[in-house]
């Protein structure tokens, strides 16, 4: 089973996230902080590299044959509820997984870094990434980005049925 993990603060990052479940048969799970805090503190708690507390969800990955991580970009980082999730994840080595980022402008590749290291680190094996853009995203026009993206996950994981 394809698992694609996201938060989503408006939206953006679920479209990718749900149009890449499409794609390659995958389940969503999103991930839902206990409280919204303001513009302010999202971007020091993400500067940071915080925790922030989030509804409870499945976090262990025992039927999960591969992981997608789609998350926004903060302050060239992630979201502390992105963090919270990535702390949480047990049984995950030797997994395969991808990260999806979805930004305004810049620092995508520093999110991604702050994910693979974070699942790395449990023993998981990063497969691919990938960066969508809030205006293309507007626009409707990201499906290249992902297409690429999701022939890399198919090609190791085979869609769920
Ligand atoms: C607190 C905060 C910090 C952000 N920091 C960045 C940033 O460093 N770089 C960037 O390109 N976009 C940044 N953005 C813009 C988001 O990445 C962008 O709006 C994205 O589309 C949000 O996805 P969502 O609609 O799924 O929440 C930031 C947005 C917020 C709310």
């Amino acid at each position: 089973m394809i698992l694609i993990v996201y938060y989503s603060g408006e939206g953006h990052t679920e479209k990718v996230a749900t149009a890449l479940g499409k794609k390659v048969g995958g389940r969503l799970a999103t991930i839902e902080p206990v409280t919204e805090a303001g513009t302010f503190r999202k971007a020091m708690t993400a500067m940071f590299g915080m925790r922030a507390a989030i509804r409870p969800m499945k976090t262990d990955l025992s039927d999960v044959d591969f992981l997608v991580v789609a998350t926004p970009v903060w302050s060239r980082k992630v979201p502390p509820y992105v963090n919270e999730y990535l702390a949480g994840v047990t049984n995950a080595a030797g997994k395969p997984f991808s990260v999806l980022a979805e930004m305004g402008g810049s620092g995508a590749e520093n999110a991604i870094e702050i994910v693979r290291n974070s699942l790395e680190a449990k023993g998981m094996r990063f497969v691919s990434s990938a960066v969508t853009v809030e205006s293309e995203v507007d626009a409707g026009r990201f499906g290249p980005a992902i297409e690429e993206f999701a022939r890399t996950i198919t090609a190791v994981a085979a869609p769920a049925v």
